[in-house]
């Protein structure tokens, strides 16, 4: 802490988060202090007054009440922004036909920069209040368009990766750019993104997935990363068509990794989608170049695509995060996403060997916190409540009689210890429980206010 308290926020309360994959982290009541944006302290084990373990100063105090939580902010690796308005539609299709009947007319929309205006500031006021702190956006070929995503998440105060999407082939026909102007355009947007001087707001490379692309194009993107140690974001492995027509574009290629290995694709600043159908060869090669997978489990299941096995990628050390993947996800909350990773584990469970564990809720908690921050590499300033890191943080209310006028979804007529609220949270809790959302120590959302 430096020098006096003033001007610092000083919350005083239970908390909870991940500081290991497998447990969650609990404390009864805790102090942490938030100066200019950073954790500077966190006291644990607290009794008695809170002058006693900060000493007189003038501070601003933050007291929670009775069922109330600090947990991090939730990290979603994988997202689409221009697919909010479908959301819940053509759920009976399979990924390829989706695509073609669902998604690109509604992307093709995003040529009119008003449109894209009005829908990206409601998604980001959305997401905030679903409590999603940092996010990983697509949006469409349209650069000026995509820029505006930018400064919604710049505006809001979101911390968010935005790219600009890249295809030049096997498209409608009609969504499709050339590769020079898919080039340059990406410069332009990058250039876009640093105008808005913004740390919290980075550009990502975003190559739609291997078969909407040429190889020259995926070689020029994979170039254009490395000259300025770029985001990554694409798609693996989600659907068997999807990898068997990859195949067919790329027939040089071994696998669907190496389609993206060659091309200079996977770095430690990559995020690849789905991640399904991916062999022990393709893992480790991911896992070499630390690479990261989002696990987007409500996607997956709508669009019958399969189900990824978190516990393989595990094994293999390739880092794994969540993403909600509206709008082949029909729900852009990340506590659904970690109560879809459970579900679809358990029911891989019901026909695997005896010796696979379904997922525990502490892991799908890691999925959507820590395991999010390590897959974009930011474990140093985000994740969990460690002195230093930024204060990107959610105040969860499970106290049904807190707000009975909400209906929230945690229904409480008796008392629970800390864990069992984060239970509730976790297997029935929605964006109602989120009271507060604060990135980088700035309150973005709460249930009183709105983002403009
Ligand atoms: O879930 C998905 N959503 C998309 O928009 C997409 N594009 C390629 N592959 C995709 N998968």
């Amino acid at each position: 802490m430096t020098g006096t308290l003033e001007n610092c926020l000083v919350f005083d309360g239970p908390l909870v988060h991940s500081c290991s994959r497998n447990q969650i982290t609990t404390h009864e009541r805790a102090l942490v202090v938030v100066e200019n944006g950073k954790i500077t302290k966190v006291v644990e084990n607290v009794t008695g007054d809170v002058k006693e373990h900060l000493g007189s100063g003038k501070y601003q105090m933050k007291k929670l009440e009775k069922g109330q939580f600090l947990c991090p902010g939730f990290v979603d690796l994988h997202t689409h922004a221009p697919q909010f308005p479908n959301q819940g539609l053509g759920m009976d299709m399979p990924l390829l036909d989706w695509l073609q009947t669902y998604t690109f007319p509604l992307e093709m929309k995003y040529e009119d920069e008003g449109f894209a205006e009005k829908v990206y500031k409601n998604v980001v006021k959305s997401t905030l209040k679903s409590g999603t702190t940092t996010a990983c956006y697509f949006g469409t070929i349209h650069r000026k368009s995509t820029t505006r995503l930018a400064q919604a998440v710049s505006r809001m105060g979101q911390r968010g990766l935005v790219g600009k999407v890249n295809m030049n082939q096997n498209s409608n026909g009609k969504y499709v750019e050339k590769t020079e102007d898919s080039m340059k355009e990406t410069l332009n947007f990058i250039q876009d993104v640093s105008e808005l001087n913004n740390p919290l707001v980075e550009p990502v490379i975003t190559p739609r997935f291997a078969i909407s692309c040429s190889m020259d194009l995926l070689k020029e993107l994979g170039k254009l990363a490395a000259s300025g140690n770029y985001y990554i974001q694409t798609h693996i492995s989600e659907n068997k068509a999807e990898v068997e027509f990859t195949k067919e574009v790329f027939p040089d290629q071994p696998n669907y990794a190496e389609v993206y290995n060659v091309s200079g694709l996977l770095t430690n600043k990559t995020i690849l989608g789905h991640g399904i159908y991916l062999s022990d060869e393709e893992q480790k090669v991911i896992a070499s170049k630390g690479t990261a997978v989002a696990h987007c489990p409500n996607s997956n299941t709508w669009l019958k695509s399969g189900i990824c096995d978190v516990r393989k990628l595990w094994s293999n050390n390739v880092k794994v995060g969540l993403g909600t993947d509206i709008g082949a996800g029909s729900v852009s909350s990340i506590i659904d996403a970690m109560r879809s990773a459970l579900a679809v584990s358990i029911n891989k469970s019901f026909y695997s060997s005896e010796d696979y564990k379904p997922l525990t809720y502490p892991e799908v908690f890691f999925l959507a916190t820590l395991g999010g921050a390590e897959a974009l590499n930011k474990q140093e300033s985000i994740g969990n409540f460690m002195v230093g890191k930024d204060f990107d943080a959610l105040l969860i209310d499970t106290e049904w009689q807190n707000r009975p006028d909400m209906n929230a979804p945690t229904f409480t007529m008796t008392d629970h210890s800390l864990i069992e609220r984060v239970q509730k949270l976790i297997y029935s809790g929605d964006d109602r429980n989120i009271a507060e959302v604060y990135v980088c120590g700035r309150l973005v959302s709460s249930r009183n206010i709105s983002s403009k």
